[in-house]
């Protein structure tokens, strides 16, 4: 018994300084975990918001935008946090009726009331930006497109945002804008990756950007746009087709079959059993085709469908001009075009027409897409819809030719092959977000792309516990041991008296 209680006595670690010792030094390191764990802790995220009206020819989308309050120029944040989309057709659709366009956008601007926090509707800005549709409209009547505008600023100002103004944007700022959001998003710019092509097929317009490393911007300095983003310098080409969009692309392929103004076209474009009938007024209704119309034409004409694929592509290809190139090499049009290079995004009607088709897989064969393509077209029209009940008309009845022009332009009009195919993706979200130029667009005119890479801190948030916590400890030992005057002396080998 006696023993027993020396060896207690002896024992260093149950002696009452190193006893208060040691829990003065547990207590501290908890405290100072705790500290540096509740310093560095996240805080319940703040954020702020940005709207961007995508006004295209077809209809308006509005999208908002949200990132961490504290990262206004910080990296890689920014979200898509709501779309919505517009009802009836684009703004310039309303030019007998500017004041429609205005009110038009309204249903979806209460949304985004709603959704942005009140604190913040101030301070949230607000923008639109008109493309192809207005384009024309400017072209062909700009009066008519001032007064769009007018009702659009006047319905948008009675919102509580921070209005920054409605603008068409030129073609380049609409395919640079898109190559941003793509690569943005992909993270390709922070983290100077290879970036990706971006290919925009709208309803009156479509846009080609890329990085070529043979493109400097001296051949052709209207295709040129620089940028300086995270410290890297891009030499972006970059190109938008006026006319060349899915819908005037269409009218266009029609004004070809009907030159001498016919009372049918047999048009191999679209289903074999589709009639309908058409007006030539409704057709050459538009600044891309009104030059051609056909003189002394009826009225009315009968669309026929033939489904017939090849001899669609041929007709589609008569609406390019690939005879006439004045630079090394040329797209069509006589419009400058370096060598494909990298990986390329399809988005918009690329994606909404592949998809529909099932086409969106790029490892498909070039060969078998155009056998697929050539099967679809020749299929009955009565069949298609009873297939596709839930399709809206219009589009089901314009696939064919959609599919067919999608392919031609990529293969014929950029010079894509069956080698660089694959390299397109067909996408239409990238991480939540729309692929589209918006999200591009804000993040200019909000500075929010850096010029310069920011400085980070050289640790992440776990490896700078877990370092100050190893330290805490090792300092806790060293003092213990520091201690080691203080122990009661105890032998090596207690031997039992
Ligand atoms: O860029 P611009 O030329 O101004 O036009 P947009 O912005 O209005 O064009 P979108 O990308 O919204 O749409 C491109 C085309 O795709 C059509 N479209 C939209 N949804 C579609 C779908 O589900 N299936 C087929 N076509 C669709 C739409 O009518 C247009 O003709
Ligand atoms: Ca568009």
């Amino acid at each position: 018994m006696s023993a027993q209680r020396d060896m207690k006595e002896k024992n260093p670690w149950h002696t009452p300084v190193t006893i208060i010792f040691s829990v003065i030094g547990v207590i501290a390191i908890v405290a100072l975990v705790t500290v540096a764990v509740l310093q560095n802790r996240p805080l319940p995220q703040k954020y702020k918001y940005g709207i961007v009206l995508d006004a295209g020819s077809s209809h308006t989308a509005l999208y908002i935008y949200e990132w961490p309050a504290e990262k206004d120029n910080n990296t890689g944040r920014v979200e898509q946090t709501l779309s919505c989309k517009v009802d009836g057709p684009g703004i310039s659709s309303y030019a007998s009726a500017p004041w429609k366009a205005g009110k038009s956008l309204t249903k979806c601007l209460e949304q985004a009331r709603q959704k942005v926090p009140v604190k913040r509707h101030s301070e949230t800005p607000l923008y639109l930006g008109a493309t192809a549709g207005m384009r024309l409209l400017n072209l062909e009547d700009s009066s008519a497109s001032t007064k769009v505008f007018q009702a659009v600023e006047e319905a948008l100002q009675k919102f509580p945002f921070s209005f920054q103004g409605a603008r068409i944007l030129s073609g380049q700022e609409e395919g640079a804008f898109g190559w941003v959001t793509v690569n943005y998003l992909d993270d390709r710019l922070e983290q100077n990756l290879q970036t990706r092509g971006a290919l925009d097929l709208g309803g009156a317009s479509t846009q080609i950007s890329f990085v070529s490393d043979n493109f400097d911007g001296s051949d052709s300095p209207d295709n040129a746009v620089a940028f300086r983003l995270y410290g890297n310098d891009y030499n972006l080409y970059t190109h938008s087709f006026l006319c060349y969009g899915k819908d005037q692309a269409l009218r266009k392929t029609l004004a070809q079959q009907t030159k001498s103004g016919p009372g049918t076209i047999l048009d191999p474009c679209f289903h074999p059993g589709y009639t309908e009938t058409k007006n030539y007024s409704v057709l050459y209704d538009s600044p891309c085709v009104s030059d051609r119309k056909p003189q002394g034409a009826p009225a009315t004409f009968n669309h026929t469908g033939k489904g017939n694929f090849s001899r669609c592509q041929e007709v589609v290809k008569r609406i390019f001009n690939f005879t006439e190139c004045k630079y090394s090499q040329c797209s069509f049009n006589e419009v400058f075009q370096p060598r494909l290079q990298g990986p390329f995004g399809a988005f918009s009607a690329y994606y909404f027409v592949m998809n529909f088709l099932n086409l969106t897989d790029t490892s498909i064969p070039l060969e078998v897409v155009t056998e697929r393509l050539s099967r679809y077209c020749a299929t009955p029209w009565n069949q298609v819809k009873e297939q596709h009940p839930g399709v809206k008309l219009k589009y089901l009845a314009e696939y064919c030719f959609s599919g067919t022009y999608i392919v031609t332009l990529l293969t014929k009009g950029y010079n894509f092959t069956s080698e660089n195919y694959p390299n397109i993706k067909f996408i239409k979200k990238i991480k939540g977000s729309d692929a589209g130029w918006t999200l591009g667009y804000m993040l200019n005119l909000t500075n929010m792309i850096p010029a310069e890479a920011p400085d980070s801190p050289p640790l992440p948030y776990a490896g700078y516990v877990s370092i100050v916590t190893v330290i805490a400890l090792l300092l806790f030992v060293l003092f213990i041991f520091s201690l080691r005057p203080l122990w009661p002396r105890c032998s090596k080998h207690p031997q039992i008296i």
